[in-house]
């Protein structure tokens, strides 16, 4: 079975308010991609790593990986305007069949067990998705919901290869929030896998903190 990861990395991190793309941004002295591209290659030696980056990023991440002695072999794919285009461009790149993880650059802290079990389950069921229930009380416009129906969605978001390329021929709709909700809107059977409270996303600039206190925690 072929392995591919997407690493998508292609948005403008707005909420993060840097200068530096959050992408770039070191904690424990190592940019947070490498970090996550990092806990991919420990979880299979043979996985084919694509990295999906707005493409006037290439040249400053080449540098990185100078600067950084950063070998890990990876694919460079140019990002879209949205998450949904950057999956896109990053699935045109794989031709042959297996499974296919995609993942937020900007998560790097997935144990490599949870992207393992997530393979194993979409070789199997065809869907693997990350989730983890929540820890706080819910309500829908207002309302209180019985927290026990909700599920907080992370990535890797894990399919067979050809489910997920053919689920992203269709025309991009503002539902599409991750890639479980194109596959879901193909008609497919989303199944969820338990997460980790560990694996969050950068996205506002207090994550930075938690990030450097979560890598400290397993050093
Ligand atoms: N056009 C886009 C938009 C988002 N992403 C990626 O999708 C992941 C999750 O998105 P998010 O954390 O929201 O990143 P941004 O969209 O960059 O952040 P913001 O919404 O704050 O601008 C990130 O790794 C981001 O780089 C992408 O590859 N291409
Ligand atoms: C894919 C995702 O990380 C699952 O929680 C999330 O939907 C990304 O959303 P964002 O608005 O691009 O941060």
């Amino acid at each position: 079975m072929k392995k591919y990861a997407i690493i998508v990395a292609g948005g403008s991190g707005s909420r993060m308010r840097s200068n530096l793309p959050k992408q770039f941004i070191e904690i424990g002295g190592l940019p947070v991609l490498m970090h996550t591209l990092n806990r991919f290659k420990e979880a299979f030696a043979d996985i084919n790593l694509i990295l999906v980056l707005p493409e006037s990023q290439f040249d400053f991440w080449e540098e990185l990986c100078q600067k950084h002695h950063f070998t890990v072999a990876h694919q460079l794919v140019k990002g879209g305007n949205s998450r949904f285009q950057s999956g896109k461009n990053g699935l045109a790149v794989i031709e042959t069949d297996g499974i296919v993880a995609v993942h937020d650059g900007v998560r790097p802290f997935v144990s490599t067990d949870i992207i393992r079990e997530s393979f194993e389950v979409a070789q199997v069921k065809g869907t693997a998705v990350v989730s983890v229930a929540s820890k706080d009380s819910v309500r829908v416009n207002g309302q209180a919901i019985d927290r026990q129906t909700v599920r907080l969605i992370q990535t890797p978001q894990t399919f067979q290869a050809s489910i997920i390329k053919k689920a992203f021929e269709t025309e991009e709709l503002s539902t599409f929030t991750d890639d479980a909700s194109v596959v879901e809107f193909a008609g497919l059977e989303i199944n969820l896998i338990e997460g980790s409270y560990e694996n969050i996303k950068i996205t506002t600039p207090e994550d930075l903190e938690w990030a450097e206190i979560i890598l400290k925690r397993n050093a």
